[in-house]
């Protein structure tokens, strides 16, 4: 089911629990990874923070792959010390990168820097060591439709949007966010062998219907810059 054609009759399997979809999830994340590994020395996985994700993380974490040859980065992230409650890398330390996943080269987008600006040359570098285009991503979403940190209230939204930037991040200050964020841009993300879409609750289906309801938008709803690519949508109420 989860390879729907976009724009879609949204059709997900109605009734699946958060934890039946977070398992699907982890299934195919896992066979998507096992894939690239058939045909290249090292795969590449970009993920999304916030709360949505978490027993995805917990589930793909006990997957038998070969974690040493994966490389796995942020789609976003706070510009919060890596401890803090808020921070994205903090969420993958503590569910994702435990037991033999911990084996996985993890590329971080925080720096020591004070500022996400004087971070992003050094975030820059650091995702150069990945092999692009990702073999896997998997984005949220907000209901104000931004997706990774692509905030349609960031003043920086028209340039991280463009299709043919060559920087693989940005730093963003959307308005509505208590700090600062650095994200993949939308080249960087769009670019993806394979997306999944990963929402939970009746308002997240909402928004995607809005979103899918004018797809030329893209400034106003951000995750429209990848739903005519093609994702995978994993939904549950
Ligand atoms: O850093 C972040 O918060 C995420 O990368 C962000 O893009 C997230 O996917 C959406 O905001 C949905 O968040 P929830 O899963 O908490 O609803």
């Amino acid at each position: 089911m989860p390879d729907i054609d976009w724009p879609p009759t949204i059709t997900p399997e109605l009734g699946e629990s958060a934890d039946d979809v977070a398992a699907r999830l982890a299934d195919a994340v896992a066979d998507r990874l096992e894939a690239a590994l058939q045909s290249r020395d090292r795969a590449s996985m970009a993920v999304s923070g916030g709360s949505t994700p978490r027993p995805f993380f917990e589930k793909l974490r006990e997957k038998p792959l070969d974690w040493s040859r994966i490389d796995i980065t942020l789609a976003d992230e706070r510009w919060v010390p890596t401890d803090s409650k808020d921070s994205n890398e903090r969420l993958l330390r503590e569910t994702l990168l435990q037991g033999a996943a911990s084996g996985a080269r993890f590329i971080g987008l925080k720096q020591r820097h004070d500022t996400a600006n004087a971070g992003q040359p050094l975030a820059e570098e650091a995702l150069s060591q990945m092999t692009w285009p990702l073999d896997v991503l998997v984005l949220g979403m907000g209901n104000d439709g931004h997706t990774a940190s692509l905030f349609p209230d960031a003043p920086e939204i028209d340039r991280a949007l463009e299709e043919s930037l060559a920087d693989r991040c940005m730093a963003l200050h959307p308005a509505s966010q208590p700090q600062p964020r650095l994200s993949l841009t939308r080249s960087a993300l769009a670019g993806a062998s394979w997306i999944a879409l990963h929402l939970r609750g009746q308002d997240k289906m909402d928004t995607l219907e809005t979103a899918i309801g004018d797809m030329n938008a893209v400034r106003d709803m951000p995750i429209r810059a990848f739903l005519s690519t093609g994702v995978s949508l994993f939904w549950s109420p």
